[in-house]
């Protein structure tokens, strides 16, 4: 049985629906990222797990108990913001064991619960500073304290690194997931950064336009994203339309019965740039004139103009500018969907790995 059970969810504000049927199953332990462009309802998914946002329909279970009536300081959810939203006139202690104050916790064994926590997230001596004193990585360590000190049945955590600094935030995010394995706690988390979703959670959820477009493990959703949208947000974002093979487009795919139009979706990194040959090879050929190049550092990516199509492909070497090229990406990287029902072909199945 699922430790968190959404049910056909649909959630809103007022008579506007935001959220439409959503199915979402967490086990115990478990962290799901949740990721797409802004306003697909991340933040209200959360939200409405946590009893903030009403729900229009569907059902909230937490270990078998139904929650979706409930109001927010019933459900034993916590959250933790962008913001920190620490007391800043509290010392570290006062802010983790806030909750447990609340909730009438005897003083001694609040006392005990925060030094734990405090060691647990290597802030041990610190339970005498004043917040305010503290850096923003070891703030968001002590608002996750602050979360996990009443034991809460699920963990929400919106948007938890992106205050910090680049060099912190990659730091935090490994010990928050560290946190969450030593820990076991069941968690959502929403970032905007794939690769932070990708790295920490143990499965992620592409949401689009108030629904969840695909559910899997990290590599599923990286190397067999199952619609165009999943494809383009987890960066494989050049695409082509293709019905038949052209002198300057050729598409060479075992198993490939190509009678319907088909959107070819690879990322810039998996296009390999050849001088032009009339070699045939597995996979999609592709001639154009490189219009620009910029260095990213371990390599150049380049544009690409084939008739109409402007493409990006990586390579070590610098491609000088009007340069006839032949752009190929092997079978593997290819996402290939029929145009017309947004899917992966059957024939083309096997060919998605990359
Ligand atoms: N209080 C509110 N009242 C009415 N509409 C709202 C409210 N809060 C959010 N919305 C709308 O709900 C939709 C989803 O917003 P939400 O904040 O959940 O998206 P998000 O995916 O978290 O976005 P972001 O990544 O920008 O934070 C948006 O269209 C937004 O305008």
């Amino acid at each position: 049985m699922a430790h968190l059970d959404i049910r056909q969810l649909q959630a809103g504000y007022g008579d506007k629906t935001i959220l439409h049927d959503i199915n979402l199953q967490v086990q115990k332990g478990e962290m799901i990222a949740l990721l797409g462009p802004s306003g697909c309802g991340k933040t209200t998914l959360l939200n409405a797990i946590c009893g903030f946002v009403p729900t229009q329909s569907g059902e909230v279970h937490i270990a078998g108990h139904e929650i979706t009536l409930l109001p927010a300081e019933r459900r034993n959810i916590t959250m933790v913001f962008q913001s920190y939203a620490l007391w800043p006139h509290m010392s570290v202690a006062q802010n983790i064991s806030y909750g447990l104050k609340v909730r009438k916790i005897p003083k001694a064994q609040a006392h005990k619960r925060v030094l734990d926590l405090l060691s647990i997230i290597n802030l041990e001596g610190f339970e005498n500073e004043k917040v305010t004193n503290l850096s923003g990585g070891q703030r968001q360590r002590v608002a996750l304290a602050r979360a996990l000190a009443v034991e809460p049945d699920v963990l929400v955590l919106d948007e938890p690194l992106s205050n910090l600094d680049a060099k912190v935030r990659l730091s935090v995010r490994h010990e928050l997931k560290a946190l969450q394995k030593k820990l076991g706690f069941t968690s959502l988390i929403v970032t905007h950064d794939q690769e932070e979703a990708l790295v920490m959670a143990d499965r992620v959820a592409v949401l689009n336009q108030g629904r969840i477009e695909q559910l899997g493990t990290p590599e599923d959703i990286y190397q067999q994203p199952q619609t165009p949208f999943v494809a383009d947000f987890m960066g494989a974002d050049n695409c082509i339309i293709y019905q038949a093979s052209t002198p300057s487009v050729q598409l060479n795919l075992a198993n490939a019965a190509a009678t319907q139009k088909l959107a070819l979706y690879f990322r810039s990194s998996a296009a390999e740039l050849r001088t032009v040959s009339d070699r045939t090879e597995a996979g999609l050929t592709i001639s154009g004139v490189i219009e620009q190049s910029a260095f990213l550092g371990q390599q150049y990516r380049h544009t690409l103009r084939s008739g109409d199509q402007i493409l990006q492909a990586d390579s070590r070497q610098c491609w000088p500018i009007a340069s006839s090229v032949s752009l190929h990406v092997p079978p593997h990287a290819l996402h290939v969907f029929d145009l017309a029902t947004h899917e992966t072909p059957p024939s083309f199945q096997s060919n998605s790995r990359g």
